[in-house]
Parts: C-alpha cells; structure tokens; sequence
C-alpha cells in the first residue's frame, strides 16, 4: 500500500489519526501553558490558535457523529433488505403451495379483477361451497388471452391463492359487562350465559381469586379446531385492560403450547404446554415485556377450548388540559423526548427515535449532573425526558479516588429526580445505568451507582432505571472487552458500534413503551393518593 512521506513519519512517530485529538489536546495544553504572547503577532498567532483548536475538535465531533449515522443507517437498510428478502421468500413458497387452480372458466372481454372474484365465488357457491368474493381478493388470471386449441377456446387458468384468515382459524365467544376492542375486532357488552358449564367455571374461578366477579371480568371463549388454529404474538395491553389484571386462561381439550418472547432487549424466549383442565395466569408485567403466541401445530387434528378471563374497564376519557405543570401536547404536533447524553452516546442518531410513534427526540450534550438544571425549562414541554449521564461525575484523573462515589452520586441524583419526577408529574424521566470501564476500581463505584438508581427508580411512578448495561452483558458482545469499549480510546469510556446499537435499541425500546403505556394514568392516580 503506498504511503505517504507524512503519513510514514506520523506512523514512525506511532502518531495514529485516531490518536490525533489526545496529541493535539496535548500541545494544545503546551501552548496555553507557555510564555504568555508579547507582540500583537505572537497575540494573534495565539488567537488563531484557538479559533483553529475549536473548529477542529468541532470537526472531530461533527465527523464521529456522521460515521455513527451512516453506520447506523447501513445498519437498518441491511435489516430491511433481509426482511425483505425473506418476506420474498415466504411469498414465493405460499404462491407455489397454497393455491387453487381453476381452469376453464370462459373470459369475456369486460373482465375486472373484481367481477372475476365475483364470478369464481358465484361458481363455487352454485357448487355448494360456502365463500365470498371478499375471500379472494388477491386472484388472477394466468396469461392475458384466450388460447386455440384444436379448434376449442381455452381461457387462462385462474390462480386462487389461500388466505390465512385474520382469526387463523380461531371461533370466539365473549362474555361481559363490558365491551373489549383490540386490532380491528370489536366485542361488544353481553350477558354470560346462564348455563352449567359456565355457572362452574364461574365458581371455580372465584374459589382461585376471590376478587374475581363477573361484572368486572370478561370472557373470551375460543374454539381452536385443530392445531392450525393459533393465535399470532400480541400482548394483552390494551388500556381497557385494569393496570393490574391478572389474565386467566381455562384450557380444554387438546394440549397446545404457547411461546413467550421479550419484547425488548435481549432476545429471550419460552414455552409452556396447555394441558387440559389447567389453568394459566399472565401479570401484567408479562403482557408489557412479553408477547406470547400459540404455536401453528398442523399435524395436531383435536380440537382446543381456551376461557380467558380479563378485568375490564371504562377505557380511560381523553384527558382534558393536564393538571400543574403541564402542557398540552397542540394536536397533530409531535411530542418530545428530550434526550440528555455526555460523550457516551452523544453519537446516537437522532432518528432511531422516529421508532416511537408520534415523537421526535432533540438531543443535547451534558456532561455532568449538576448541567441537568440548565435544560430544566424543557421537562415542561417533552413527555420524555432521557438522562443518560454519570461516567464524568464519577471518574477522575487520579486513579482510585472517584470525584463522589457510586454511592454519593446515585444520593445526589435521586434527590434531584425526585423533585423534578413530582414536579413534572406528566413527563417520563428515563435514567440510563452507567457503563463500565476498563478500570475495575471504577466499575465497582459504576455497580454500586446502577444498583441504587435500579431501586429508587422501582419507587417512583415517572422514573424508570433503563439497565443497557445489563443489556450489554447478556448479549454477545460482553465475550471481549474490545467488543464492547472502542479500543483507540484509552479511557475506556467510549463504546463500539455495536455496543452503542445495543444501548440504543434499549432506549428506543424504554421510550416506545412509555409512549404506548397507560403509565400516565397510573401516574396520575398515583399523585392523586400521595
Ligand atoms: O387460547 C389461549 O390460551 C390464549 C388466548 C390469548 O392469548 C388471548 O385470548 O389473548
Ligand atoms: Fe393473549
């Protein structure tokens, strides 16, 4: 590789561009620390220093910050072409397998797609089978024009590809004093029936929770006929739901399994077989951080009958204007997630946020604690405000002694939280956990801090501790340090790309659940008794 004169003498010297900024920061401090400037040339040679320190460590910024956006956007346009890729794939297997092929069917020159699916259907009804056109919206003929064969006219085959049916198969019956909406299903109010079957599941129910009632649980009864009958991954979370309702699930029949997996972080999962006669709770915890689903079993031919029982309320009114000091986010304006990062992160793209529906995230550096007051004028206006923060409140130049300890800076922080978390009762503040080091003296001080953070967050409703560390030491990465700390930075505290992702889905992901949750109103209700 050809090599420069310079560039060869940067490279003898062990002058990496990496290692550019530390030099330059190094004479720099030289500079400043030398004999004070005497002649207006040596005043201005001296200001021209400046001026030409500032931009560069600008341009150093501006630079680290668009190679992380580019590297990120790479990132998701390889995401989406796999996705793609593979939806192709999955398209490209369901045209060849499940299709019906009609043949014979006469084309007259006025053929629509719509009259087509019209007629199909009204030859299948005539045939005795039960459709509608609706069911094939998506046919087509195979060709454009009728073909001469032997003096008979064939007209192209027609391509019926099967449909999987919204339900998947599934028949439902719902039972309660209220409605339930979730997706485009509406299950209007309506009495349980007044039969035996019902009457002691019923009591058996009640025997389990005494809190359970029929006026305030519902039933949802469902038929699944045989192992092709399954339910996809969702999570009970509709805000129609009580925060804290258990949902019970009542299986019959055949044993089916139903697979959980996380919904953020780390990918985890599990399985569980419904027998018989058992009967299954979920916390609400494991309708926010879980999905379930109830596995595709095509070879199963017995039938299933599942009773799931869920306490439902009055969804909540659209609030009017927030109490204290809120604002009202001016409708069809996104709403802020205001994010506070020192160097760490102070890379992440922006735009990794545009994920949470109906927000936009405006970044700013800080790079201590006690530089949190100054932004304090915004928590009024963003619903989200993450913090991201720490690692300079903690380390020092001297090694071994922090400039306040884990214990001391998690006590400071919380009490400043603590009254911005009660005075701006309608914004979420997300805490970070900070991540380690190289230095293990530091990393204990990092440990101690998280676990505090970790606690005081569980007591207040608007706070919540986002664990990327832990994030980061489950996942793969945690193999090698060099994996997860960026290798040319001595210090330690600056993270590679993929460990960056790997905090960045975390944040994302706390920020799409508080967007979506119904922890306002717990907040509120909350407030309301304290
Ligand atoms: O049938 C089951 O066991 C699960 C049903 C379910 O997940 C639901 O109704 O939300
Ligand atoms: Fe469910």
């Amino acid at each position: 590789m050809p090599t420069t004169r310079h560039g060869a003498k940067l490279e003898s010297q062990g002058h990496r561009i990496s290692s550019l900024t530390p030099t330059l920061d190094h004479m720099y401090e030289k500079f400043k620390s030398g004999p004070k400037p005497a002649s207006d040339f040596e005043k201005s040679v001296a200001d021209f220093m400046d001026v030409l320190y500032c931009q560069i460590k600008e341009l150093k910024n501006e630079h680290a910050q668009l190679r992380d956006e580019m590297l990120f956007r790479n990132r998701d346009v390889t995401d989406s072409v796999e996705e793609l890729h593979l939806s192709v794939v999955k398209t490209e297997q369901y045209s060849r397998r499940d299709t019906i092929t009609v043949v014979g069917l006469e084309k007259p020159e006025t053929e629509t797609e719509t009259n087509l699916s019209q007629r199909v259907a009204e030859t299948l009804i005539n045939s005795g089978v039960q459709v509608t056109p609706d069911d094939f919206s998506v046919l087509h003929r195979n060709g454009r024009d009728n073909r001469t064969v032997r003096g008979k006219t064939i007209p192209p085959s027609i391509t019926i590809p099967i449909t999987e049916h919204s339900s998947c198969g599934r028949k439902v019956a719902y039972f309660g004093a209220k409605g339930y909406n979730y997706g485009n299903v509406n299950h209007p109010p309506k009495d349980y029936p007044n039969c035996e079957v019902m009457n002691q599941i019923l009591h058996k129910m009640r025997d389990v929770d005494p809190n359970f009632n029929k006026d305030d649980f519902s039933c949802l009864v469902t038929l699944y006929p045989d192992g092709r009958a399954t339910i996809p991954a969702h999570s009970d979370d509709e805000n129609q739901i009580h925060p804290d309702s258990k949902i019970w699930t009542l299986s019959f029949g055949a044993t089916r399994v139903i697979e959980f997996v996380r919904r953020t972080g780390v990918l985890q999962e599990f399985r569980v077989p419904l027998h018989n006669g058992q009967l299954f709770s979920m916390t609400a915890k494991s309708q926010s951080d879980w999905s379930h689903e109830l596995l595709y079993e095509p070879n199963l031919p017995d039938p299933r009958v599942s009773f799931t029982f869920r306490h439902i309320v009055d969804p909540p009114a659209k609030s009017p204007a927030p109490p204290m000091l809120t604002s009202a986010p001016k409708p069809g304006r996104k709403q802020k997630i205001l994010f506070l990062t020192d160097s760490v992160l102070y890379s992440t793209p922006e735009f990794l946020f545009d994920r949470v529906p109906n927000h936009r995230c405006i970044k700013k550096r800080n790079y201590y604690f006690a530089d949190v007051p100054k932004f304090e004028p915004d928590f009024i206006n963003s619903q989200i405000v993450l913090l991201s923060l720490g690692i300079n409140d903690l380390s020092t130049c001297s090694p071994g002694r922090p400039q306040k300890s884990g214990e001391e800076l998690a006590a400071w922080v919380s009490h400043h939280l603590n009254s911005y978390c009660k005075k701006y009762r309608n914004t979420v503040f997300l805490v970070n956990s900070i991540l380690h080091t190289r230095h293990s003296w530091l990393n204990s001080e990092i440990d101690t801090y998280n676990q505090v953070m970790y606690l005081f967050a569980q007591s207040i409703p608007n706070l919540q501790f986002v664990d990327s560390h832990t994030a980061i030491t489950r996942h793969g990465i945690a193999r090698r340090i060099d994996f997860v700390l960026d290798r040319y930075d001595g210090r330690g505290t600056h993270l590679t790309l993929d460990a960056k992702k790997i905090v960045a889905r975390e944040l994302v992901a706390a920020c799409q659940s508080h967007a979506s949750s119904s922890k306002s109103q717990m907040m509120k209700m909350y407030y309301r008794n304290t």
